[in-house]
This record gives structure tokens, sequence and C-alpha cells, in this order.
């Protein structure tokens, strides 16, 4: 599987490709966003979600139906930073070092440079802007209700994607997903949402089993802001992403106990099983300038399409394996949220992940040989110098073995990066149920990225996930079983 690149984001910033103003969106007027420093010490709401992000933002749009939600987003606001809206920034964005900047980098174990989300709407603000439908198959396999997942294709693809325009400029999607979601046909204005930002939530808090609040830090790093659980709510439920599992006491109670910290849940598979989408790449100097653009064609469902635009677009080509099967794990390194924990993915530890490397490698190089190509790349410079040049970049933190010019095999394992699709961690059916609880905690539900154990179809689950809690807590006001 392949995708065309033209500026893949790190290497984008190493070799400044042409910058070219496209589209700037402006601020909406988000009345229900405010700053953390401003709020009460204590509030009580419905729902309270932790993390602003692609899986927080859409889910308290749905959420908001009927009760009242709360979202608290360590990051800033995306409007109005140059850097998330035009989409000549993307490189810099994700070089950006400073300490509260959008993209905040760790390299994994693996020696591979990676990025943790900052900001509100996550990795919706900064990410490739690359998206396809998941296959009827995996639908099917997890379980979801088909006729919901086309009708929510239809509302992603009509309101939030859409169709790959050369110098489109980037779109903030988190402005869509909290103006409105759709679920079972309407669309929900959210007007029982407040988002605070620069919020950083420190742990969860459990009164015996059930969670009931958080515990938040604010922008002068004062901690003294709670927020619980609405006691006499019919709905009241925590919906969190994953990293703040283990620092609240839900992982393996070895693990915990070496970090002083209490456990309520010995959840041994909580950090297990983490996966990243592994991506390699070549570039190829062009004669002719190169126009910056991000991801816009996947070659899974769009290969011939792909080959017949490779004429007019030089730049970078990558490939990634889409739902490796080489997992480790992630594990606390301290209990600051704000940290980056231990992560190591073992890419290709796997054979058949490196089998499908070497075969999307192999088609690269097809296609940079190719005559359509030819007008677009040196003559001079033979794919072994195309390899030299790219290890000559500051590619990740990898060995580069003497034979890897030459061995494809040695060129996947050496020159390895992300795509940062990092995935399990939290799968369900190993630490959550299919409806995201953790067994015996039915008032947190963990939805988000590190949940998938395979495909990334976020935004069709998030409609789905969201629909799912409000039908539970539905289900629990008119006093039916769950
Ligand atoms: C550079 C880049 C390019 C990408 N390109 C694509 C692409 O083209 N197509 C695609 O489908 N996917 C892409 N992705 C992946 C996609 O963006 C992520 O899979 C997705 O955003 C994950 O959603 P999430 O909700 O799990 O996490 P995020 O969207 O990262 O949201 C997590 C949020 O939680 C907040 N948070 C974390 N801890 C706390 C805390 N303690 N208190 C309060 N808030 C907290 C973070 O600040 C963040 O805003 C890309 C990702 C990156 C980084």
């Amino acid at each position: 599987m392949c995708i065309r690149l033209f500026g893949a984001y790190l290497l984008a910033g190493i070799l400044l490709l042409l910058p070219i103003i496209c589209y700037s969106d402006k601020a909406s007027d988000y009345t229900f966003v405010r700053e953390a420093k401003s709020t009460p010490a204590v509030v009580h709401f419905d729902y309270i979600g932790i993390g602003g992000g692609t899986t927080g933002c859409p889910l308290a749009a749905t959420l908001s139906h009927g009760a009242q939600c709360f979202s608290l987003e360590r990051g800033g606001s995306p409007y109005g930073n140059p850097n998330i809206i035009n989409t000549e920034n993307f490189a810099p964005t994700l070089l950006d070092t400073s300490p509260t900047c959008p993209a905040q980098q760790f390299t994994s174990e693996d020696g591979v440079f990676n990025i943790r989300t900052r900001v509100l709407g996550g990795g919706s603000a900064l990410n490739a802007r690359f998206y396809t439908r998941a296959s009827t198959h995996y639908i099917k396999e997890v379980g979801w209700n088909q006729r919901m997942v086309d009708q929510s294709y239809e509302w992603v693809e009509k309101v939030v994607a859409f169709e790959p325009e050369i110098c489109s400029g980037r779109r903030v999607l988190s402005e869509m997903h909290l103006y409105g979601t759709k679920v079972g046909g309407t669309i929900f204005i959210p007007r029982k949402i407040t988002v605070y930002l620069h919020a950083t939530v420190q742990k969860m808090l459990f009164r015996h089993i059930p969670a009931y609040g958080v515990i938040y830090k604010d922008a002068y790093g004062i901690i003294r802001h709670r927020a619980y659980l609405k006691r006499n709510s019919k709905k009241n439920r925590i919906v969190l992403s994953v990293g703040l599992l283990m620092i609240s006491g839900m992982g393996s109670a070895f693990h915990l106990r070496a970090h002083s910290i209490k456990v309520v849940a010995d959840c041994p598979m909580v950090g297990q099983g983490m996966a990243d989408n592994p991506m390699n790449i070549l570039f190829i100097p062009s004669p002719q300038p190169v126009e910056v653009s991000l991801v816009q064609v996947g070659l899974s469902n769009h290969f011939k399409h792909f080959l017949s635009q490779v004429s007019i677009s030089p730049g970078v080509i990558l490939e990634k394996i889409m739902g490796p099967l080489s997992r480790d794990h992630l594990a606390l390194r301290n209990t600051n949220p704000n940290d980056n924990p231990f992560v190591i993915f073992n890419y290709f530890k796997e054979p058949e992940d490196l089998r499908k490397c070497i075969e999307g490698m192999k088609t690269i190089i097809d296609v940079v040989n190719s005559e359509a190509y030819s007008k677009f790349r040196y003559k001079y410079m033979p794919v072994e110098a195309l390899i030299d040049l790219l290890l000559a970049l500051p590619l990740n933190r990898r060995r580069k073995h003497a034979n890897v010019t030459f061995s494809l095999e040695q060129f996947c394992i050496d020159t390895v990066m992300t795509i940062c699709h990092y995935h399990g961690g939290c799968r369900v059916g190993r630490v959550v149920d299919k409806g995201y609880r953790v067994p015996g905690i039915d008032s947190l539900r963990v939805v988000d990225g590190l949940t998938f154990y395979r495909t990334r179809v976020l935004t069709l689950k998030l409609l789905h996930m969201g629909q799912r809690i409000l039908h539970d807590g539905l289900l629990r006001g008119s006093k039916k079983k769950n």
C-alpha cells in the first residue's frame, strides 16, 4: 500500500519545500470554549470528557444532546494559530519544540520520532487530512450497525471530508466536530458543552470503584480544579483517552505500585499491544518546482488514479503498512500526564510486516523508474543515489547498516519512520468491552485511537460510540436493564 505525500512532514521541514499561501479558516465564535484558569474550583456535569481531540470533540458534541457535557483539553485553541490553519505550515508545526506547542514530540524506544497532540481538535487540527472509508468486512468484524455507518459516512463526507484539491489549504476539523454531529439522522447543536482549554487532567477520582470526578491543572499550574459527575444524573459518565488510565490507578498492579500509584483495578493488558503503522519513503529531487500539499491520494482504492497522476506531481513517495502485526507496549515513566511515556512498537518484528514493506518499496521504485516519472527526477540519480540521499537525512535515531543501499529489507528496518497512526494499548476485548467500558467501572468509558486494533476509522467510530453511550444513558434513565 502506498500513499503519495508531497512534503512528508519531517522531511518537508528539513528540505524547505516551497511555501505557498493557500487558505485560512477564521476563528469561530466559540462561547462555550474558555480558559481553565478562569473557571470555578468545582463544577458538576453529566458527562466529563478528558481530551478535546479527534475523539473528544465529536463525542462531546454527541453526548451534549440532552445532557450537560464538560470537555477538558490540555492544549490551546487552534484558531488564530497560523501554524495550524495554513497548509504551508504543516512541517514547521510538527517541528516546533516550544513547551506549549500543539505537536509534542516523543521518540519511541525504536528510535523513531513521533508526535502527541496538544491542541483543541487534537490530531484533526494537525494531521495530514488523509481520509478513507473502512471496509464492510471491518465494520462487520467490530459489530457496528452498517446502516448507521453508511449514514455517518455520508455526513462525514458532506461536512468534514472533501475531494483532494491542490492548494486547498487545511481545514480545522474540530470546528465541524464541535458544532454538530449527526446521530441517527439529526444534527445536534451542542449548546450544552463547556470546553476548558489549558486544562490538564491529573487523574480521575474513584470512590470505591465508580469514577466520580477528575482533578485538573490550569495554565498557571494550579491544581485546585475539580470536576464531578452530577450525583443525581441518570447518564453520568467520564469518557477519556487512555494515558490517564494508568496514572489514575488502572493497569498492571505491579507496574502501578512501582510508581507508587494506588491500584484501583488490576488490568495487566492496559498499555499492551501497542502498534504503529511503519512508514518508509523515497525523496526524489525534481528538476521542476514542487508544490506543497498534504496526503491527498490513497492508493488502497485509488491506485490507478495515482499512477495516472504521477506525471504531474513529483516529490516524496511513501508507503505505510496498515494494521501491522508487530506490537509491543507502553508504560509510565512517571505520573506527570504531560511527560511522554515509555513506548516501544517493535517495528518489523513480524516477518509479514517486513514482507509488505519490501513489496511497497519495490512498487515505489517501479514508479520512480517509470517513463511517466522520468521528467520529475534527475537522470544521473539512480535509485541507489536516492537511498544514499535519504540516509544523509536525520530520519530517525536508528543504526544504518552498511548494506542498506542494496537490501530493501535493511532499508525498511533502518529508515523506518512513522505516520503517527499508533493504536492498540487499550483494545476492545482485552481492556475494554464492546461498550468501551473497563469491566466493573460503569461510570467510565475509554474511547480513543488506542482502542483500535487495526485500522483507522475514527470519526465513524465516534459517531457510533456517542450514540451507544447516549442510548445506554437513556436506557438507564428509563430503568431498563443495561
Ligand atoms: C502529524 C499527524 C498526521 C496525521 N495524519 C493523519 C491523516 O492524514 N489521516 C488520519 O486519519 N489520521 C492521521 N493522523 C492520526 C490521527 O490524527 C489520530 O489517530 C487521531 O487524532 C487520534 O485521535 P485521539 O482522539 O485518540 O487523540 P488526539 O486527537 O491526539 O486527541 C487527544 C487529546 O487529548 C488531549 N489530552 C491528552 N492528555 C490530556 C490530559 N491529561 N488532560 C487534558 N487533555 C489531554 C490532547 O491534548 C489531545 O488534544 C495523523 C496524526 C498526526 C500526529
